[in-house]
Order: structure tokens, then C-alpha cells, then sequence
């Protein structure tokens, strides 16, 4: 699928060029592509076929309201890990029934609003969150449905700080206390045992890891079966990678075909959360070229996005490739990074790009609908960036530049 394309030497984001958008919204700014959503959200909902099972997009990766919109009118359900992101899903027109919520920290308070509203399903993740929820759902009068996120402790070979699936890292329960901790949710008054679920990492693009966790996760299943403890879904969590140099991440279908395969006829419905590999490929951050530093030793374009607009490069050490909007023939092609106008040494887009640039050139920096503007900052008392997305030839702002004055709303003065 591709969504950015090069026609007569510009690159337009479906029919629409985003020098146009440039020139109208101004820059930094993302651009993501509705054709290229739907169809990514698609490919793994298609290629679940007709296994039960519920695709829930993993709200973190891209929670702009319009992307949920679209994905809530294809089906979607949702995976959250906040309060905030419960209330975006909401204002999206996202169906409660069809959420799940994630994270290590869930507070009383945003627990009580997920069950006011009725999500599909809480994953807990250690045994205090177990008896809080209890709790909280005892003082409501409700009954909150819950998955246990098992932590099956295997190596997913990503960066480690996006790697979640081992016994050292904070999230879910060890998978050797799961069926002690099971009986005890059975047993709680205000909980009702709905699935059970993992996620071990973020950017995976190899299967087998993932394979692995769930022929430890199938057992554990089965072990609770024999015990008259009945899991009814398995949430395989998100993580499948996409291509940003020269990756080779699974299709969709090979990724559905091992799960399918895994279950050997038992009957679970499937839930799955992929958040990067529906937008990550679907939005690119359009960034204009302020200056060139020309120096003897590196050579420096400076350009209006930073850091704080796009934080993947400078975190992970991130790669994304960054091309010209429109490609110029006068100038020699020579290797540039590409900064920002922040002040720390770690504000680059990417370095040593062979590239032939001048100043006032538009870039296209690809691959960042996922995890560029959800981790924006105002680092530098910097406004994040716009957002726009394209839909049938025409864009459309779906979110305004900050203003400056906003940058120190709700902040005081002394008397
Ligand atoms: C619980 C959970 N589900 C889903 C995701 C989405 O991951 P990805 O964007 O890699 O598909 C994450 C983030 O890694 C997560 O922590
Ligand atoms: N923010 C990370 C992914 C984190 C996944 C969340 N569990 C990235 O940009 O790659």
C-alpha cells in the first residue's frame, strides 16, 4: 500500500500535493492519508476472515479524532491505556462495547468512567489493579469484565525500550503466577473472567516471538480450562512492525495465519491491537528547509520541524526517510543532517542523507503517522505541529497549529 506517491516530480498524499498543504497550513505539519487507513485497519480485520474476532486500534499510536472517527465508521474497537484516550474515543464516536483498556496505572477514577460507559474489557496487569477493580466495581454495583495480561517472558528483538514481553519489564502478570491470580478474579465478587491477554513489543518483524507467547499463553488457557475457569477471548495485544529503511515485517495474513493456527480449533474469539501498523505508514510530517550550514566539517539543514514535532529519531534512534517534495536538478547532491531548531545536540531528523537542498526546499519526512504527533511536545515552548488528512482528493485541517497564547494557558502569575 502505497499512500504518498511521486506524480510529475511531486509528491502528492493520494491525488492532493502537499506543497498545496504546505502553502495553506503551513509547516511542520502531518499529513495522513484515509485511503491508506482504512486499508491497513482492513487487511487485518479481512484477514481474520470469519474467526470471531474484533480488531481494536491501539489508540496511542495516532489518537487524532478524525483517524478515530474514520476507524470507529469501519468497526473498529479500541485499545486505550487512559482516561483521556477513553473520552477521545468517545468524542470520535468510538463504541464503548468495543474497547479494552491497557496500561499498569489505571487510576480509580478512570477505572469508574470505564465502567460507567461500559467498555468490553479491563487487562489487568498485576494484582493490586485486580482488587482495586473490584472495589471500584463493588461501590458502582457493576460487574467488571477483565482479562489478565499475562507476561510470557519471551524475547521479541526490538529495541529494548519498546520490548515488553520479558520478566524484567513492568508489564502484565508473570505468566508462572496467572493461574493463582485467575481464581482469585473468579472468586472476586464485582469481576467477571472474560480473556486473557499479552503484547511483548512494538516494531516486531519476525512472527516466531510472537508465536512463542502464544503456545505459552494456550496453554495457561488450558490449564484454567481444566479448573472450570473459562476464557472466552485471547488478545494478542499489537506490535507488528512496519517498514521504515528496509524492514521486512509480516503481512497481515501471515500474521493472522499463525494465530489461526495456534488455536487449534479452540474456541476463543480473537482480539488483536494494532496501533503502528494501521497509521504508521499513512502519514508523513511535511517540514520546510530554514537554513543550510554549509561548514567544513558537517553540513547542517536546518529545518522548521524538531525534536519536539517528531521525538522518534532523537528516543529510539529511529530511521526515516526523508525526501524533497519537489527533487531540484541545480544543485549537487551531498550528505546533510537534518535538524531542528532545538537546543540540545539530540534535535535531528536524520543525519547523512544525500540529498540536494536549498533553503526554503519542502521535505517530506515518511512513515510518521505512527508515534510522531501523539509524543509532540512544546519543548522550547514550541506549538505542536498541524494535522490534516486527505480524503477523496481534498485535505482537510483536522487539527490547527497551537497558538502561541495557548502554550501558557492555565499557567499564573504571581500576584
Ligand atoms: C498493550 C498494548 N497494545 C497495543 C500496542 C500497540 O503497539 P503497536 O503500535 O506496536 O502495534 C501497545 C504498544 O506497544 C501496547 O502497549
Ligand atoms: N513510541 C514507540 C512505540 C511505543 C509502543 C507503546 N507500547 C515508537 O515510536 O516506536
Amino acid at each position: 500500500m502505497q499512500a504518498f506517491t511521486l506524480q510529475d516530480g511531486r509528491l502528492c498524499a493520494e491525488a492532493v500535493p502537499l506543497e498545496d498543504i504546505a502553502e495553506q497550513v503551513g509547516t511542520p505539519t502531518y499529513v495522513y492519508s484515509k485511503a491508506a487507513i482504512e486499508s491497513a485497519w482492513r487487511g487485518f480485520d479481512q484477514a481474520l476472515g470469519d474467526h470471531p474476532h474484533q480488531v481494536c486500534y491501539a489508540v496511542k499510536a495516532n489518537s487524532n479524532l478524525a483517524v478515530l472517527q474514520l476507524l470507529a465508521r469501519l468497526g473498529s474497537g479500541f485499545d486505550i491505556v487512559s482516561g483521556g484516550e477513553l473520552e477521545r474515543v468517545l468524542a470520535a464516536g468510538g463504541d464503548p462495547r468495543r474497547v479494552v483498556f491497557s496500561g499498569v496505572g489505571k487510576t480509580a477514577d478512570e477505572m469508574r468512567r470505564a465502567l460507567e460507559v461500559g467498555i468490553r474489557c479491563f487487562n489487568v496487569e498485576s494484582t493490586a489493579e485486580l482488587s482495586r477493580l473490584n472495589r471500584v466495581a463493588g461501590e458502582l454495583r457493576l460487574t467488571a469484565p477483565v482479562s489478565l495480561r499475562v507476561n510470557p517472558d519471551v524475547d521479541a528483538r526490538t529495541h529494548p525500550y519498546i520490548s515488553t514481553g520479558l520478566r524484567e519489564n513492568k508489564f502484565g502478570i508473570d505468566i508462572r503466577e496467572a493461574e493463582a491470580i485467575y481464581r482469585q478474579a473468579a472468586n472476586a465478587a464485582h469481576l467477571s473472567v472474560e480473556g486473557v491477554d499479552f503484547h511483548i513489543g512494538s516494531q516486531l518483524t519476525d512472527l516466531s516471538p510472537i508465536a512463542d507467547a502464544l503456545e505459552r499463553v494456550l496453554a495457561l488457557v488450558d490449564r484454567l480450562a481444566a479448573e472450570g475457569i473459562t476464557i472466552r477471548h485471547l488478545d494478542v495485544g499489537g506490535g507488528l512492525g512496519i517498514r521504515y529503511r528496509d524492514e521486512t515485517p509480516p503481512a497481515a495474513e501471515d500474521y493472522a495465519r499463525v494465530l489461526l493456527d495456534g488455536l487449534q480449533g479452540r474456541d476463543l474469539e480473537l482480539l488483536m491491537e494494532p496501533g503502528r501498523a494501521v497509521v504508521g505508514n499513512a502519514g508523513v510530517l511535511i517540514t520546510r528547509v530554514q537554513y543550510l550550514k554549509d561548514g567544513s566539517e558537517q553540513r547542517f539543514a536546518v529545518v522548521d520541524a524538531a525534536m519536539n514535532d517528531l521525538l522518534r529519531p532523537s528516543l529510539y534512534d529511529g530511521w526515516h526517510a526523508i525526501t524533497p517534495v519537489r527533487p531540484r536538478a541545480d544543485t549537487d547532491t551531498l550528505p546533510w543532517d537534518i535538524v531542528g531548531p532545538v537546543c540540545e545536540t539530540g534535535d535531528f531528523l536524520g543525519k547523512q542523507r544525500e540529498l540536494a537542498l536549498a533553503e526554503g526546499d519542502l521535505l517530506a519526512v515518511h512513515s510518521a503517522g505512527a508515534y510522531g504527533f501523539v509524543m509532540a511536545s512544546n519543548y522550547n515552548t514550541r506549538p505542536r505541529p498541524a494535522e490534516v488528512l486527505v480524503a477523496g482528493g481534498c485535505h482537510h485541517l483536522v487539527r490547527e497549529r497551537e497558538p502561541l497564547r495557548a502554550l501558557w494557558r492555565g499557567e499564573h502569575l504571581l500576584d
